[in-house]
């Protein structure tokens, strides 16, 4: 086999450069919590394929499963030819997801692909066209989810036009913006009603803790009140959990936290172990408002990828992984405070369950919309942090947020080595 460099030369000639990678090493194998490359070099895996190796990167349930349902067959397209695990899996989201209502799910493959649909459905269910979206959201990079992101560049830039009918409003970033929830929600109601008209709205999509917009957790009370404002208005309050579902908050799904019960859920990652799939899971009569041949397409809800999803979901419950989550809070949310403590740069620890971040300013500055974000020192915390076999991310509109996303099945003695590894990343930025 190519070693690391061989693989890089070979692929600056294969792949096309908008596809990038951050590590310039070629992975050879994973374990819970750890990458290791062809050149065998090690990476404690703080990333987890963002948010996607929840139950670990070769879990013996998936790869079992996988194993039985390749042998048997590995497609035959369910708009075709049905399979039971398909059902199965909408069986499991329809009860893991919250609100105890009846429910529809349908399957896909990709998250902007699930979000796309989410919208397809909501603009059926309501008669109406108008989608409502956050400051510093992530919903993908097809042309849609294009429109309903954020953040230019990297993801739209040069891309557009994008879809229209998408309105955009203040988000709760309390670090920033120090409302309350109930405030920063009567802001973006208000910005909702004045600029796009609520009886326009078909859907109100939010990310429970945004994701790719910097790991931002709404002050409490933001979200009840858009669900409540939602269902007054006649619009679907949409949670887009792919992110922070399955486990990955310290709950089955982070709209649990504050028993908000979402008309539409997103969900895809940590749904099935690696595999790609990706569903919709709403209220029945919402999900059913579509005609038959409304929703589709060749792969979704692939019988390998609903085999792993199956066995994911199992291996969630053998485990206890909302647990598991909890716990990798309580470990580090203490530390990541405590280097807080030791470093001014670090501007906001926050997160919750095993989705944990550092915001990075420039201490004592203030911009008219907060500290001063400091991206340069953020890249340099995340290059030493590589250098010292830390495999970090980071993520914000303003680059300058380093996240934490561990694989649930990590053990204590990794993690804490990795906090050993990103305490020395950070003190080398003094
Ligand atoms: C909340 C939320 N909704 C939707 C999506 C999109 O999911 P896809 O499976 O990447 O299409 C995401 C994907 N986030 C990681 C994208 C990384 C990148 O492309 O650079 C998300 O986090």
């Amino acid at each position: 086999m190519s070693n690391s460099s061989e693989l890089h030369k070979r692929r600056s000639v294969a792949v096309a450069r908008g596809v990038s990678s951050m590590l310039a090493s070629y992975v050879d194998h994973a374990a819970d919590g750890t990458l290791t490359d062809v050149d065998g070099r090690e990476w404690i895996d703080l990333a987890a394929g963002i948010a996607v190796t929840n139950v670990g990167s070769s879990s013996p349930r998936v790869v079992a499963a996988v194993q039985r349902q390749a042998e048997r067959f590995t497609h035959t397209c369910f708009m075709i030819a049905p399979y039971e695990s398909y059902v199965a899996v909408c069986e499991q989201l329809n009860a893991l997801t919250p609100g105890a209502f009846e429910k529809r799910s349908a399957l896909f493959n990709s998250g902007a692909e699930a979000v796309e649909n989410a919208v397809k459905i909501a603009r059926h269910a309501t008669g109406r066209r108008a989608v409502v979206v956050f400051d510093h959201a992530y919903h993908g990079r097809t042309n849609l989810t294009m429109a309903l992101t954020a953040k230019d560049m990297p993801y739209k830039h040069g891309f557009g036009p994008f879809a229209g009918e998408v309105y955009r409003v203040p988000m709760s970033y309390p670090f920033r913006d120090g409302r309350s929830g109930p405030d920063a929600a009567a802001l973006a109601i208000s910005t909702i009603e004045k600029q796009v008209g609520a009886d326009q709205v078909a859907a109100v999509l939010v990310e429970p803790i945004q994701g790719e917009g910097g790991f931002v957790v709404p002050a409490e009370g933001f979200l009840p009140s858009l669900a409540d404002w939602s269902r007054a208005n006649g619009a679907l309050y949409v949670a887009d959990e792919i992110q922070t579902g399955f486990c990955r908050t310290g709950d089955w799904f982070a709209s649990t936290h504050e028993h908000v019960e979402p008309d539409l859920v997103t969900t895809a990652k940590g749904i099935a172990g690696g595999l790609p799939l990706a569903a919709v899971t709403g209220r029945a009569d919402l999900m059913d408002a579509v005609h038959p041949g409304g929703l589709g397409g060749t792969y979704g809800g692939n019988p390998i990828a609903c085999a792993a999803a199956l066995a994911a979901i199992e291996t969630m419950h053998e485990l206890d992984l909302p647990a598991a989550a909890r716990r990798i809070e309580s470990v580090m949310l203490p530390r990541l405070r405590e280097l807080q403590r030791r470093h001014p740069f670090i501007g906001d620890v926050r997160g919750r369950g095993a989705m944990l971040a550092l915001e990075i300013v420039v201490p004592d500055s203030s911009e008219p919309w907060g500290p001063a974000p400091d991206p340069a020192r953020t890249a340099r915390i995340q290059r030493r942090a590589h250098e010292a076999g830390l495999l970090l991310l980071t993520c914000g509109t303003y680059g300058n947020v380093i996240r934490f996303l561990p694989p649930l099945v990590i053990d204590d003695a990794t993690l804490h080595t990795a906090l050993e590894r990103l305490a020395s990343a950070l003190d080398d930025q003094d």
